[in-house]
C-alpha cells in the first residue's frame, strides 16, 4: 500500500495558471475524490501526477519517494480515462495483456494475471471479443483490468463513469469501489457528479478555480460546507443572507448562512419539535417536483424563496401551488458561511 503527497504544486500553460499551490496528501488504501465544476483543474491535477504533464513548481511523493520527474512509466501509476482508449483491433485479453508484455513476462503468467484480473471485472468470458463487440460498461471495465494489470501502486481515474448511462454507471461504481477495498489500492477518481463523489469516496477534495476548498469526509462536506461556493456546490442548499437571515428567523449574523431542504420541516398538527425548531412560519408553495422518494418544494415567506424537501410518505397530499405550507426550520441545521 502506498500513500501520495503532493506539496505545493504548480502547473501553468502558455496563457493560463491552472494552479499554483495545491498540498494533498492521500492515505495508503484510501479512495480518494477530486471533485469540482469544469475547468477547475481535476484533470491537470491527476495528468501532473500521472507524469502526463510536467509541473512548474512543487512535489509529488509516491509511498516516500520523489517522483515529481520521473517518467511516466517508472511511476507504477495507472490510469482509467473517460474514453477508455483501447486498441480497437486488439482483443479483450490482448488489451489487457499489452502492459505485461511490455513487460516480457512469461507467457504462462501473463495468462494466469490476465485471467485472474477479467475474473476482478467480471469478463472472464469475454476475453476473445474485439472492444467493438462490448457495451460501454464493458469497455470501461476492460480499461480498468489493463491499468490493473500491471499491479499499479496507485489507480487514477478521470471521469471513468461519464460516458455511461445511469443504470450502468451505478453498477459500475459500486463495483470499482469494491475491486479498490479488495485490493487496497490507493485511488485517486475525479469527476464533478457530487453524488458520484458522495457515495464512493473515503474523502473528498473539493476544487474551485485551481484550489482546494475543503478536503475532508464526505459526511463533513455534506453538513458542513466551509463556504459559500462549498455550500451552492454540495447539493440544494438553501443561501440566506445576513438581512434574510433576521427578517426570516431574528438570528443576527454578518456571515450568511446555508440550510438544506430536508433541515426545514412541514409542520404536522400533534408533532412535539425540539427547542431548537423555530416558531412556525406561513409559507406559499410556488411549485413543486416530484423526485421519487422526495418532494421538493419551492415557498416563498416575506419574498425569501426556500427549497424544502418532504418525504413522500402516500398519507401525505401534495401542495399545490398558491397553497400555504407551514414550516419549521430546524436552528441547529443552520451553517454559517465564510466567504
Ligand atoms: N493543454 C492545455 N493547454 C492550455 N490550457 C489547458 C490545457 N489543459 C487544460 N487547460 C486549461 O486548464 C484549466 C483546467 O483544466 P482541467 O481539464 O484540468 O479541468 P477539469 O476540472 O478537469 O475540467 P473538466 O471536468 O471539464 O475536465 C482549464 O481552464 C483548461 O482550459
Amino acid at each position: 500500500m502506498h500513500s501520495v503527497a503532493i506539496t505545493h504544486l504548480e502547473k501553468r500553460f502558455a496563457d493560463k495558471t491552472v494552479f499554483t499551490d495545491i498540498n494533498l496528501t492521500v492515505a495508503a488504501g484510501e479512495f480518494l475524490t477530486l471533485l469540482g465544476p469544469s475547468g477547475c483543474g481535476k484533470s491537470t491535477l491527476l495528468r501532473c501526477l500521472a507524469g502526463l504533464t510536467t509541473v512548474d513548481g512543487g512535489q509529488i511523493h509516491l509511498a516516500g519517494e520523489d517522483i515529481t520527474q520521473r517518467a511516466v512509466q517508472k511511476r507504477g501509476i495507472g490510469m482509467v480515462f473517460q474514453s477508455y482508449a483501447l486498441f480497437p483491433n486488439l482483443t479483450v485479453t490482448e488489451n489487457v495483456a499489452f502492459g505485461l508484455k511490455l513487460q516480457k513476462l512469461a507467457h504462462f503468467q501473463i495468462h494466469q494475471r490476465v485471467q485472474q484480473i477479467l475474473e476482478l471485472v467480471e469478463l472472464e468470458d469475454y476475453g476473445h471479443r474485439y472492444p467493438a463487440e462490448l457495451s460501454g460498461g464493458q469497455c470501461q471495465r476492460v480499461a480498468l483490468a489493463r491499468s490493473l494489470v500491471v499491479q499499479p501502486k496507485v489507480l487514477l481515474l478521470d471521469e471513468p463513469l461519464s460516458a455511461l448511462d445511469a443504470r450502468i454507471r451505478k453498477h459500475l461504481r459500486e463495483q470499482i469501489r469494491a475491486i479498490q477495498r479488495e485490493l487496497s489500492l490507493t485511488t485517486i477518481f475525479v469527476t464533478h457528479d457530487q453524488e458520484e463523489a458522495l457515495t464512493m469516496s473515503d474523502r473528498i477534495a473539493l476544487m474551485n478555480e485551481g484550489q482546494i476548498i475543503q478536503c475532508d469526509v464526505p459526511e463533513q462536506l455534506y453538513t458542513n460546507p466551509a463556504n459559500h461556493f462549498a455550500a451552492s456546490f454540495m447539493g440544494q442548499y438553501n443561501l440566506l443572507t445576513p438581512l434574510q437571515l433576521e427578517q426570516l428567523l431574528s438570528i443576527q449574523s454578518r456571515e450568511s448562512a446555508a440550510i438544506r431542504p430536508e433541515s426545514i420541516y412541514v409542520f404536522e398538527a400533534g408533532r412535539n419539535y425540539p427547542e431548537h425548531f423555530s416558531a412556525q412560519q406561513q409559507a406559499i408553495v410556488v411549485s413543486h417536483q416530484l423526485l421519487g422518494t422526495i418532494i421538493r418544494y419551492q415557498v416563498a415567506i416575506a419574498g425569501i424563496e426556500l427549497t424544502v424537501d418532504r418525504l413522500n410518505r402516500s398519507a401525505d397530499r401534495l401542495v399545490p401551488a398558491g397553497q400555504p405550507l407551514t414550516l419549521l426550520i430546524d436552528k441547529s441545521a443552520i451553517r454559517y458561511l465564510k466567504g
